[in-house]
């Protein structure tokens, strides 16, 4: 049993194959970015029975945000490279669902004008060498009604994506730029990522913002004990859908460890290979307070456009409620480690 290679099949049929990969692809060998859909396969659930009437109640408290399910939509860049609507249409079809978007900061569309879709956003950032720039970022988020700041951890250094090597992919397409790396002048920066970045950056940035700070990237528990002693509001356990370091474990394997090390302090998130409802209830019921969700929000988006979010959404959220009740639990906190198994 692997995971439904469907939605993503079908959106190589419609995308050019440069785009498509550079969505698709991962760092290196890939043996990450597979790894993090077979170590979901590899689980199995033993489901309670007999547990009394009652429709599952998915509903979740994240930092800022009230959602009906425990599903997020991860940051990634460039949606205008999936359809010509790009981020808006994500943000379309996220409020249509009632969901939670992460723009990212290399969006090929404006932070306000994603907000101007109603959807309930997060952001995104590097936090970059320049620290104005990097607080007038912050600002513009906070201004356009971004609810928290998702900082990234996993890159300092830049992934090799094997596949836009391949393809000599470097640059977007003429007239597709990362309208969020616009400073106040209006002139377009190039994304820095800082190796000289240490935790001092999280400081920084809780002393140029009031908004929930969660840090994503961390698959060591001794870094998720550290990023709660710096004050973050959550924690992503995330290897970056296996774009920055080739045979970094997969995160539902690094799971357990950062929740033991986290002990209920800020809720944890994770991604990475998360494409079903049942894939939800097993990173639910090892620990995870939310999923986050990447590619197949992308394919959506390429198939269908806003309705296509939307049903990638709504479907997860309706398979997860429906995997739920077949396992006996009515709330994500009836979802404990008991009930999955490595056979
Ligand atoms: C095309 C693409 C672009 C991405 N861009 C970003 C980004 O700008 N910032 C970031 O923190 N993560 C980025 N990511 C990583 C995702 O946030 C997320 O960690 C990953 O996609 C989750 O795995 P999944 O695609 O298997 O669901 C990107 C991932 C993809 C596939
Ligand atoms: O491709 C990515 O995963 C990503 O995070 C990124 C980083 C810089 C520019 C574009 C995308």
């Amino acid at each position: 049993m692997t995971p439904s290679r469907e939605p993503e099949r079908r959106a190589r049929d419609v995308l050019d194959p440069v785009h498509f990969d550079a969505l698709a692809g991962g760092a290196g060998s890939e043996r990450t970015l597979t790894g993090n859909e077979d170590a979901f396969v590899r689980r199995r659930l033993r489901p309670r029975v007999l547990r009394g009437p009652g429709t599952p109640d998915l509903s979740t408290h994240l930092p800022g945000a009230r959602l009906a399910a425990p599903v997020v939509v991860a940051p990634t860049a460039f949606h205008r490279l999936a359809h010509r609507a790009g981020e808006v249409a994500t943000g379309e079809g996220v409020a249509a669902a009632h969901g939670l978007l992460t723009v990212s900061m290399m969006a090929t569309t404006a932070v306000e004008d994603i907000a101007e879709t109603g959807a309930a956003l997060w952001f995104q950032l590097y936090v970059q060498p320049d620290r104005a720039f990097t607080a007038d970022v912050v600002a513009r988020a906070e201004a356009a009604g971004c609810r928290a700041i998702v900082l990234t951890v996993d890159s300092p250094v830049r992934g090799r994506h094997v596949r836009d090597e391949r393809h000599r992919f470097t640059d977007l397409p003429a007239g597709l730029v990362c309208e969020n790396m616009r400073g106040r002048d209006g002139r377009l920066r190039d994304l820095v990522v800082d190796p000289d970045l240490g935790w001092d950056a999280v400081a920084w940035l809780r002393g140029t913002t009031s908004l929930p700070v969660l840090v994503k990237g961390v698959l060591h528990p001794a870094d998720a004990r550290l990023a709660v002693e710096h004050g973050v509001d959550g924690v992503v356990v995330s290897n970056h859908g296996g774009r920055q370091l080739d045979g970094a474990l997969a995160t539902l394997d690094a799971l357990p460890a950062v929740v033991d090390a986290v002990a209920g302090r800020v809720p944890v998130l994770l991604d990475g290979g998360v494409r079903s409802g049942v894939d939800a209830l097993v990173a639910l019921a090892l620990g995870a307070d939310a999923v986050m969700v990447g590619r197949p929000v992308l394919w959506g988006l390429a198939l269908s456009g806003a309705d296509g979010v939307r049903a990638v959404l709504d479907d997860l959220a309706d398979a997860l409620a429906h995997a739920m009740a077949l396992a006996g639990a009515h709330r994500p906190a009836d979802l404990t480690p008991d009930l999955v198994v490595v056979p």
